[in-house]
């Protein structure tokens, strides 16, 4: 335990008691004013975001499953709830900006600061730098908090950091902090706040993936933006009717979508009866893909497998479409509350056409299911470059040296699926990554020791089941295409899929 941590915990109980709302029967007050400008003790907002990123750097957590349950438990208004969000994920994903401009403030490596102050530099660099919180507002309150959680000693260290932070507008800090500097990547990894080696991932994805490179700063620029939610309404089973009618819009890339601003999406009919699901519009397609693309070789069309499906995404969706077409899908999943996931996810789709199973996918490698499936999609672990927007605190988080293990996993997937396909069947190879080693080298060292693997025009296999207007994603390969959608593009997460029948 940290000195701040030992003399302030009764403080933080104190703090987050006397913070809470909507205790007793009181009715609900709501505040016309910014967080920022109301009485200190009414600001739980902050106080939220704050110990989002201590759970966030201290334990590892992840911000999007940690931050709802603090809205909770600290019964946060829907205003408040934005704020909180908007700030702990904004200080999460800037992070490596902020860092850079504190590093230049602080007498020592940010390294030998007591965590706790560092969170709450960051909180404030990010209403100063990013939010439309008044300036007084951002430090009093960041000071504050500090005082409150951490402790007098260092809100004072606090306060005379962030009023120099306060110095400057963000496109002045980029200036000065990049002056030095002349690799284009390292300018690009501070003004967009991605560590540097993501940059040069995604720049040489944009160009392994047929895009120019000048695409680089929009893409990155995509990351740094909170996802609208995308719905899908379960074909047969859900509508998005009643979800337009609860103030969604139509989807524009996939059918029976639909996007939805207003906040708690539980609220949307079918959603909490399983018939609506929230899911990328990037992954409705790719699903829809696997289940629409034409067989090679006509035929049984009965046995799909979904390989890898924790948490149940595209399981979901596949299942909704094998019951349409009389077809039962085997949703695979090793990790077992995540293959609880899967059925919770499924709860919707009836029964007798779905079945979960908690094996390595590696095993459906073995002779026993040789030739046993007619469509699988193997949506591989991969390194999750491609859902940045999603999870702010990732791109921190995750090394070049992750990589290998991953590609490896994702080949021997690929191979167990294609081993367990029928001849004239069809795999669906899919990551929400553009990284050029866990998307395109996979897929052509599969091609390369698989003589009677061919890769499908997935380009036209997705185009085939988006909405009309759709930009064109397929990249020609060997002989097929491969489809990489991309957040700047597409409004997507960055998701790939190559379709890969066998011949022999
Ligand atoms: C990208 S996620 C799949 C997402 C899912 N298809 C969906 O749409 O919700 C990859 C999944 O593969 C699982 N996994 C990890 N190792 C595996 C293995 N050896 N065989 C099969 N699945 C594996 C992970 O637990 C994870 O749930």
């Amino acid at each position: 335990m940290s000195e701040h941590d030992r003399h302030n915990e009764p403080r933080r109980n104190e703090a987050g008691r006397t913070r809470n709302r909507g205790q007793g029967d009181r009715p609900r007050q709501y505040s016309q004013s910014a967080p920022g400008q109301r009485k200190r003790a009414a600001d739980p907002a902050r106080l939220v975001a704050f110990k989002v990123l201590r759970e966030v750097s201290a334990k590892d957590a992840y911000a999007n499953l940690v931050l709802p349950k603090m809205i909770r438990e600290h019964q946060l208004e829907k205003r408040d709830a934005g704020f909180a969000t908007e700030l702990a994920y904004g200080a999460l994903r800037s992070q490596g900006f902020y860092d850079a401009i504190l590093s230049t403030l602080v007498d020592r490596p940010l390294s030998e600061l007591d965590p706790a102050i560092l969170d709450a530099l960051r909180l404030g660099a990010h209403q100063l730098l990013a939010m439309r919180v008044p300036k007084h507002a951002a430090l009093d309150e960041t000071v504050s908090l500090a005082r409150a959680q951490i402790g007098a000693g260092p809100s004072g260290l606090i306060n005379a950091v962030l009023r120099k932070v306060s110095l400057q507008e963000p496109e002045q800090w980029v200036a000065q902090l990049t002056a030095a500097t002349t690799s284009e990547s390292e300018k690009l990894s501070i003004e967009h706040s991605h560590p540097d080696w993501i940059v040069r991932a995604l720049r040489g994805a944009l160009i392994a993936h047929g895009r120019e490179a000048t695409e680089l700063s929009a893409l990155l620029e995509a990351d740094n933006l909170a996802p609208v939610v995308n719905l899908v309404a379960l074909p047969g089973l859900g509508t998005v009717d009643a979800a337009l009618e609860a103030g969604a819009e139509p989807g524009t890339l996939v059918v029976d979508s639909a996007t939805y601003k207003h906040g708690d999406v539980a609220r949307v009919p079918g959603v909490r009866e399983g018939t609506i699901r929230v899911q990328d519009a990037g992954s409705q397609l790719v699903a829809r893909a696997l289940a629409n693309v034409e067989l090679p070789v006509p035929g049984e069309d009965t046995y799909w497998l979904d390989l890898c499906a924790g948490p149940g995404g595209k399981a979901a969706l596949l299942g909704a479409l094998a019951v349409q077409r009389d077809a039962r899908l085997t949703a695979n999943e090793p990790t077992e509350h995540r293959a609880r996931l899967v059925e919770q996810s499924m709860s919707a789709v009836p029964g007798d056409f779905w079945m979960v199973t908690t094996k390595d996918g590696r095993d459906y490698g073995t002779e026993e299911f040789a030739g046993d499936y007619d469509r699988i999609m193997v949506d591989a672990p991969c390194s999750g470059l491609g859902s940045l927007r999603r999870r702010p605190e990732s791109r921190w988080r995750k090394q070049p040296r992750d990589i290998p293990e991953l590609t490896s996993l994702q080949g021997e997937l690929l191979s167990a699926a294609f081993s367990a396909v029928r001849v004239g069947g069809v795999i669906g190879f899919v990551t929400c990554s553009p990284h050029m080693a866990e998307t395109r080298l996979v897929v052509e060292d599969f091609l390369k020791s698989q003589p009677n693997a061919t890769l499908l025009d997935t380009g036209a296999a997705v185009n085939a089941v988006a909405l009309e207007g759709f930009p064109a994603s397929g990249h020609e390969l060997a002989g097929g295409s491969t489809a990489q959608l991309w957040p700047h593009v597409h409004g997507t997460d960055a998701m790939f899929m190559a379709i890969i029948t066998k011949t022999a």
